[in-house]
């Protein structure tokens, strides 16, 4: 039984019609580059602490994007992560849909794009939203728990991160995001891209920015996540020792625009299919978010206001607006 879902009738007229505007920004526009790359190994010796902090900083101002290797996650945990995700997605389409397979359940299963009105709004891709609950007994070796196992490594350094990241802003040291973001307020998505062999120019994921304060991605081999920079499109070289980090628009709010939560998308692949996990460091609904500096260039909001106003922004127009609907009036 197909694992794939019913892209081709569910968007045939949509597929049918005109060029992707998008074909030029891939075939074009995208060149492939290595994204900065931190060590954090160089954390450990006092020689080089200080170079590498700064390093993280400038990448996540300039490029609001990084690599991160020696990042502590092992390759085991990795590995069998990646094995659930081929077990899960390779099931029959219709089962994810609608039972509950090995821990994951329909309702956090999302695929495509609901009702889009072009290609440019079209998504080719199936994904599992994971909550991370307090965990109960779990059984070792279970999904759950290589899940957990996982979440609980992302957690660490995503933490890590964000004292690096915090230190010299204003005198804030982290401490106010660490303990609003914990192992129960933040998710993983586990991401499968089906191959698309119907049209190039595709998205595998439409361009968005997360509306995290910080998101950890581990993609394979296949490539295709691609970053705005400077104005152009950008495909990052896929590094599998690497984790990608991305500052998210918590971030920027929070950093007084210092850092930047920069567009992102990933093209889809006419032959091979893509997976990819991503760990989002988000923090309680009532957590409010409030820049350190003065003038402040947004209003402070708490992250359901924020998180409610991207859906509202979703269903009446189609797409997320984002950190400018919460621009201060001065700036
Ligand atoms: O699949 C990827 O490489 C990126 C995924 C992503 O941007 C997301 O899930 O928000
Ligand atoms: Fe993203």
């Amino acid at each position: 039984m197909d694992p794939n879902p019913p892209f081709f009738t569910t968007y045939k007229a949509l597929l049918d019609s005109q060029p992707h505007s998008s074909d030029i920004d891939q075939t074009v526009i995208a060149e492939e580059c290595e994204l900065p790359i931190i060590d954090l190994n160089c954390l450990n010796g006092k020689h080089h602490e200080e170079q590498c902090k700064r390093d993280v900083k400038v990448a996540a101002s300039e490029w609001g994007f990084f690599q991160v290797v020696n990042h502590g996650i092992s390759n085991s945990i990795l590995d069998r992560l990646r094995e659930v995700q081929f077990d899960v997605f390779r099931q029959p389409f219709q089962k994810k849909a609608s039972e509950k397979l090995l821990d994951f359940s329909p309702e956090n299963y999302r695929w495509g794009t609901p009702r889009p009105t072009s290609l440019k709004q079209l998504s080719w891709s199936e994904a599992y939203h994971v909550p991370l609950p307090p965990s109960t007994d779990v059984t070792k070796a279970s999904p759950r728990h290589i899940i957990e196992e996982f979440s609980t490594a992302m957690l660490r350094l995503a933490h890590q991160l964000v004292g690096i990241l915090a230190e010299g802003l204003g005198g804030y040291d982290g401490t106010y995001i660490k303990e609003n973001c914990t192992r129960n307020t933040c998710y993983l998505r586990l991401n499968r891209y089906p191959p698309c062999p119907v049209k190039t120019g595709v998205f595998g994921l439409i361009p968005h920015t997360d509306s995290s304060f910080l998101t950890i991605v581990r993609q394979d081999q296949v490539g295709g996540l691609q970053l705005m920079k400077d104005g152009r499109w950008i495909t990052v070289k896929p590094n599998l020792d690497a984790l990608i980090v991305n500052i998210g628009d918590l971030f920027q709010a929070w950093s007084n625009g210092v850092y930047k939560s920069v567009e992102h998308r990933v093209m889809s692949n006419p032959q091979l299919e893509r997976f990819s996990v991503a760990y989002f460091l988000c923090p309680s609904y009532d957590t409010v978010i409030r820049s350190y500096a003065e003038p402040a260039i947004y209003t402070k909001f708490s992250f359901g206001e924020y998180k409610q106003q991207v859906q509202e922004d979703v269903r009446r127009t189609g797409h997320k607006v984002g950190l400018s609907r919460f621009l201060a009036q001065s700036a």
